[in-house]
């Protein structure tokens, strides 16, 4: 095992763990933090694991994070790399910059980088400012996330808000000359450094330059340059991109938490290709007047009438999910549509539903506990960023598509499944 990686949610992970293995290494991904890494390390380069520890408060995710390097390196993992969002979800409080600095604490380094960057998904980095396609992040409709709004783009200042460890940027005059150059600027100094990236390009050459340190951290594509660095050295051999994916036959449903502004898209897209919905509403559920059975009894009907896999959904606009957050709480009312999605994904998998379209980090997270799997297997990619995967140790074959927010084209949900027919 050479890279460990620990992800702050579990679709980062699971994009974290198809561009390592779309550049050929074997990957496998835990979801959470198991007694012993060893049997699953056994036969990867890396092992990517997946926290639910984004928007909990600093000190569980340092616990939790903490408690993932020591596993990682128990199993023999050279490198480590801290997974966030490519829009740098965090708050002034958290999580990016404590996790960060803990890491590096633990690690006895002083140096890191922070790049959030994903040109594939419109994420770049310039400057040190976030933008999100042709719009800075703070003008995005990040700027209205449930949990992590981001109102600042300058990454440097949000970073430095959040850790005392010094931050500064590697600007993309320097990244443009090439890896020894980005090598030289990040050792000039100690302290965490934003790097600029624009390209493929970039990240490539970012990779490299950062492929000694004992820590990296950012999105899932600046782990794009390492494996082709580990190859060169001898450390690991090229494995194909999907190896071992096998999707069981059974019934399907999405399940959507994401109130992303693609999320909603995909959903609009999905209703006008003729697929069964039902919406949620926070504060139903709240009152119990919407209950786990009834949204159960729905998919059941819904699953006799077509082909398409059913669709549950909270995805709502900022005004309605504000409404929602006044009366319950931001966090409460984001806890309170988990809980009833992943109750209804437990009893439909106990009903013999064996496939899961998922939509949003924290409400895959909440899926994926209530299946009970904690190991899965890569499989194909769906939209960039996106594979389906299969778990590893489910009572009865599962797969699923565990979807970031904002990640995948509108027609997501049936181009997954029509991936499966
Ligand atoms: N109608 C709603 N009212 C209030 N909160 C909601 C509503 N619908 C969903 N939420 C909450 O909003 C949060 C959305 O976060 P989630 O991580 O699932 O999606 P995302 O942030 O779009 O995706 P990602 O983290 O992958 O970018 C969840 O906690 C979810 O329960
Ligand atoms: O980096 C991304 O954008 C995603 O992998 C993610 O973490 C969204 O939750």
């Amino acid at each position: 095992m050479i890279l460990g990686a620990i992800a702050d949610d579990l679709t980062g992970a699971t994009d974290l763990s198809l561009i390592l293995s779309r550049n050929g290494m074997r990957v496998v991904q835990v979801i959470g933090v198991p007694d012993t890494l060893d049997t699953v390390a056994q036969d990867a380069d890396a092992v990517v694991i997946a926290l639910k520890s984004r928007t909990n408060p600093a000190a569980e995710a340092i616990e939790m994070s903490l408690a993932a390097a020591r596993a990682l390196q128990a199993a023999g993992a050279k490198q480590l790399f801290f997974k966030y969002c490519s829009t740098f979800d965090s708050t002034d409080e958290g999580n990016i910059g404590p996790v960060a600095a803990a890491l590096m604490e633990h690690l006895g380094t002083a140096t890191t980088i922070a790049c959030p960057s994903f040109p594939e998904n419109g994420r770049t980095v310039y400057k040190g400012h976030l933008f999100v396609f042709d719009q800075l992040i703070s003008d995005s409709p990040m700027k209205d996330h449930p949990l992590t709004p981001m109102r600042d783009p300058n990454l440097v200042s949000v970073l430095s808000r959040q850790t005392d460890r010094p931050v500064r940027l590697v600007a993309h005059e320097t990244v443009r000359r090439g890896a020894a150059a980005i090598e030289a600027a990040i050792a000039q100094e100690p302290g965490i450094c934003i790097v600029d990236a624009i390209s493929d390009e970039d990240l490539r050459a970012i990779g490299r330059a950062v492929a000694e340190l004992p820590l990296v951290t950012g999105g899932s594509a600046v782990a794009m340059g390492l494996p082709d660095v580990y190859r060169e050295k001898g450390w690991i051999t090229p494995a194909a991109p999907g190896e071992g994916f096998a999707a069981p036959e059974g019934r399907g449903v999405i399940l959507a938490g994401s109130c992303s502004a693609m999320t909603r898209r995909q959903i609009a897209a999905a209703e006008k290709a003729g697929v069964h919905m039902l919406r949620l509403d926070a504060l139903e559920i709240a009152s119990g007047a919407t209950t786990p059975e009834a949204v159960v009894a729905f998919v059941e009907a819904a699953s006799q009438r077509s082909d398409l896999p059913p669709l549950v959904y909270s995805s709502a606009d900022p005004a309605v999910v504000a409404q929602a957050q006044d009366k319950l709480g931001r966090m409460r009312a984001g806890e309170v549509v988990e809980e009833l999605l992943a109750s209804v994904a437990a009893s439909l998998a106990a009903r013999g539903f064996t496939r899961f379209i998922s939509a949003g980090g924290e409400t895959s997270g909440a899926v994926v506990a209530a299946l009970g799997t904690s190991a899965l297997r890569i499989g194909p990619e769906i939209d960039p960023g996106v594979p389906w995967v299969s778990a590893l140790d489910a009572d009865r074959p599962l797969c699923l598509a565990l979807k970031s927010g904002n990640f995948g084209g509108e027609d997501f949900f049936l181009k997954a499944w029509e991936m499966l027919a």
